[in-house]
Formats: C-alpha cells, structure tokens, sequence
C-alpha cells in the first residue's frame, strides 16, 4: 500500500475544513496520532494545512491574476490543489519550484485529472510572474490592497482601518496573518519561571520570559506542548501573555470567593487560582457543560484545588453558592475572537460582522445578570479577545450608564508598570504588531 503524503493529507484535510467546515486542528492531530507521516513531513503537513488557511484571500488573488478562470469558478477539488501549489511557491522558501510544481501536478493528475494541463500551467505562470503581481492600489482602495495582501477577511480589516488608520492596521493585518507564538504561564505552586526556564535551557529548549506578564515564558523551540518537560508534572500551563495579564489585572487575593463565569477551558480559573495560592473558593462555571472537564483536567495536573465547577448560562441561569456575593468575578465573555485571527485561521473566514452585533447582546446581558452578585467593593474584570469596540469598550459604556453602583477603575492608577498597554480610558488593550500578543481588551470595574 501507498504510504500517504503530507500533501495529500493536506489536500483530505482542507476539502474537509472546506466543505464541512471542519475544524482544522483536530483533523492534523489525527492525522499525525495515526503516525503515517515521519520527520519533517509532520511538520510539513500542519505547515500546509495553517498556511493554506491562513493565506486563502492571498493565494485566491494569485488565481485570480494567473488563471483564466477565476478561483471563485473553480472546482473544488482544482481551487483546493491550486491553493496547495501556490502557497508552497510563494510562502514555503524551503521547497524547490520543481517539487512544489511537479508534487501538486502528481497530485491533480489523481484528484482531477482533467485539470492537470490547467493547473501545470498557472503554477508555471505564477512562478516566472512572482515578480509583478498586482495588488490594488495602497491609497486608493486600502481596505482591497490589505485584505488581498495579507489575506484578511475585507469587512474585518475595514472596521482595523476605521480604529486604527492604514498604516497600522497594515501592521496588524502583517501579525494576524503570522502564526502565533508558544507562551506558557508557570505554574508557580510549584517551581518559579526561572527554574523552569532553565530545566529547559538544559534539555536544549529555548525560551525568554514574557515581556510583561510575570509567570510568563515565550517559546523560541517549536515543540508539541504535551512534550516539553514537565508537562506531566504540571509545571506550565499554555496560556498567551494577553489572558495571562488579564487575570492578573483582576487581582484575587488568598481566601477570597471568586466567579469566573465564562471559564473553559480554564486558563484563566486556573491563575485566578495561582494568584490565590489555591487558598480560597474559584467557582468555574462555562454553559458548555462538555467543556467543564478541560477545566476540571487542567486544575489537577497543576495540583490546584479550590476551583468548583458547574453548567451555567450566565446570561440568566441561577450560579452557584448563592448564599453570599463573589469578592471578584470575571467576565471573559463569548466574543468574535477577532484578536486571536492568527490563532484561528479557519474559522476567521465563517466569522460575519452580523456575528459582533449578536455577541455585545449576550456581552450586555451578561454583565446585567451577574452585577448583583458581586459584593459592595468588590471588583468584576470584563474581557474579551476581540479587538471591536462594538464588544469591548462600547458594552462597557452602556452597562456603566445603566448601573450608577458601579465605576471604571484606571488601570494606569493600579498597575503603573504596564501603563504602555492601557488606552486612554484605563482600560487594557493589547496587539498583535504592537507588544507580540493576541488582541485582548480588559476593563476593570468596581461596585461602590
Ligand atoms: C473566551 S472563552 C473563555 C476562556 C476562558 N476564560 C479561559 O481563559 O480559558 C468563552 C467561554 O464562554 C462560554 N460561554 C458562551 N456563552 C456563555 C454563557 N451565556 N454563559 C456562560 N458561558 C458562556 C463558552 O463556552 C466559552 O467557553
């Protein structure tokens, strides 16, 4: 039998994403766990998948540019294979022209024989064309120059341009359409970011402390994270530096009673609970009940165990232990994860602007349940990973004129030492282009 190749397996992969709208993560895990691919094609595999994704509006405009026919009228399967040649031609420095040329042609010669001299042919074309390319113009048609160049979608890269001008939401565009990077959070119940960073200095793995974030570590090594030393023992957790920073900025103390509301899978419960020295109550609750065990594993690998879990909506269920108000509550509230594109390149092209409007509802009525039941004094942090303000500052701004117990506490005022990353309101912002974090806002509220 023909062992497959990561091509291939790219190609099964990517008419799934495309045609079911399947999830792209879970389909390389399984692939990759049937161990039909080995050393560097492993990485090659998730490379093509992610880079197709990610690329998709780019390599469509270079379709577009070489074929005749253009991509939107192209068969699945053609459009699928060309989107495959193409990205390894003008992202993949690694691959020869001719083995990016001659695999995909092998390929379609399979999936789409009839297509074989059409698709030869524009990739052919493509190569000895790179050079002159043309996109729309930069200053006439912004929003077309950026969305086809760094392959976002259009109605998301002109709300970028309304908030932050051509030249930095070009910028933004540039990051989102990067691969993340690896962050961790340590797990500071059991060994300090210090300690940690060199055991793996020692086993060759390379990594600097977060910028910001104190418990943070940045990793330079791409590795999988279940196999980085001390996974097992429960030492990190993998965490952006944005959400690590935003529980941060709600500030538990040892002992207190905390809600954290909107909690799968549990990053930031469970450094709510680090932050508390795991002495105290975290009450967990996600209306995803088949999500509550993500939070449930990920507590006892890090040997925490003050976090409660239950199934609630907590946009009107009755929530837990309520025989008395939370200390603090955290908001990280459902959202249109636009701050975290690069982290999702799959699902950024099923996202609509409908899709924000229906979220601030849920966003709103959130908040609205879940006031009463924070104590006089008591601090709530409402977040999200969009970067809209529609999500973020303007849900804030409406809950404030509609509940007089409450107030907007100044970050700058509270933690001076992160004061590049708050807006002029005191609230948290963060960026991809500006500080290598996802987009993420936090606005920190206390009831009189
Ligand atoms: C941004 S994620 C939370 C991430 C989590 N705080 C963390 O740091 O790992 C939002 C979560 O809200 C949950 N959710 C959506 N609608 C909800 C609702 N009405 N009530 C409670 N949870 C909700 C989703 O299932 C999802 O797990």
């Amino acid at each position: 039998m023909n062992r497959p190749t990561p091509r291939r397996l790219a190609y099964d992969i990517l008419l799934r994403v495309d045609r079911d709208r399947a999830f792209a993560e879970p389909l390389i895990d399984h692939a990759l766990s049937r161990n039909l691919l080995q050393g560097a094609d492993r990485g090659l595999l998730t490379e093509l998948v992610y880079g197709v994704l990610r690329r998709r509006a780019t390599l469509d405009h270079l379709i577009d540019v070489f074929s005749s026919t253009k991509a939107a009228k192209l068969e699945r399967a053609v459009l699928l294979l060309l989107r495959l040649g193409l990205y390894q031609l003008f992202f993949l420095d690694r691959i020869p022209i001719s083995a990016a040329v001659n695999e995909t042609v092998n390929l379609v010669k399979v999936l789409a024989p009839r297509a074989t001299g059409l698709v030869n042919a524009i990739l052919r074309r493509a190569d000895r064309e790179r050079a002159t390319v043309p996109y729309p113009d930069r200053e006439v048609d912004p929003a077309g120059f950026i969305a086809l160049r760094y392959s976002q979608p259009r109605w998301i890269v002109e709300q970028w341009l309304g908030q932050l001008g051509p030249a930095e939401a070009e910028l933004l565009a540039a990051a989102m359409a990067e691969p993340a990077p690896l962050t961790v959070r340590v797990n500071t119940l059991r060994i300090s970011r210090d300690a940690l960073a060199a055991r793996w200095s020692a086993a060759g793995i390379d990594a600097e402390p977060t910028h910001f974030a104190p418990c943070g570590l940045r990793l330079r090594s791409r590795l999988a994270v279940p196999q980085l030393p001390g996974f097992q023992e429960g030492l990190f957790t993998v965490q952006d530096e944005s959400s690590q920073l935003a529980a941060l900025f709600l500030a538990p103390r040892p002992g207190e009673r905390v809600l954290d509301a909107c909690a799968a899978p549990g990053g930031k419960a469970t450094y709510l609970a680090q932050l508390m020295e795991n002495h105290g109550e975290v009450f967990a609750c996600d209306s995803a009940g088949q999500k509550l065990r993500l939070i449930e594993e990920t507590a006892d690998r890090l040997g925490i165990t003050i976090i409660h879990t239950a199934q609630a909506d907590a946009a009107s269920s009755p929530l837990p232990a309520a025989d008395a108000p939370f200390d603090r509550i955290l908001i990280d509230a459902p959202c249109s994860g636009l701050g975290v594109l690069r982290r999702n390149p799959d699902g950024k092209w099923w996202k609509s602007a409908a899709d924000a409007g229906q979220l601030a509802a849920t966003q709103r009525a959130i908040l609205n349940h879940l006031a009463p039941r924070l104590a006089p004094a008591g601090v709530l942090l409402y977040s999200t990973c969009s970067t809209t303000q529609e999500e973020n500052e303007a849900v804030i701004a409406d809950f404030l004129s509609q509940h007089g117990d409450f107030m907007l506490e100044n970050l700058h005022e509270l933690f001076p030492d992160f004061t590049e990353l708050f807006t002029a309101t005191g609230c948290f912002r963060s960026w991809p282009h500006r500080d290598g974090m996802d987009g993420f806002f936090a606005a920190r509220l206390r009831k009189r």
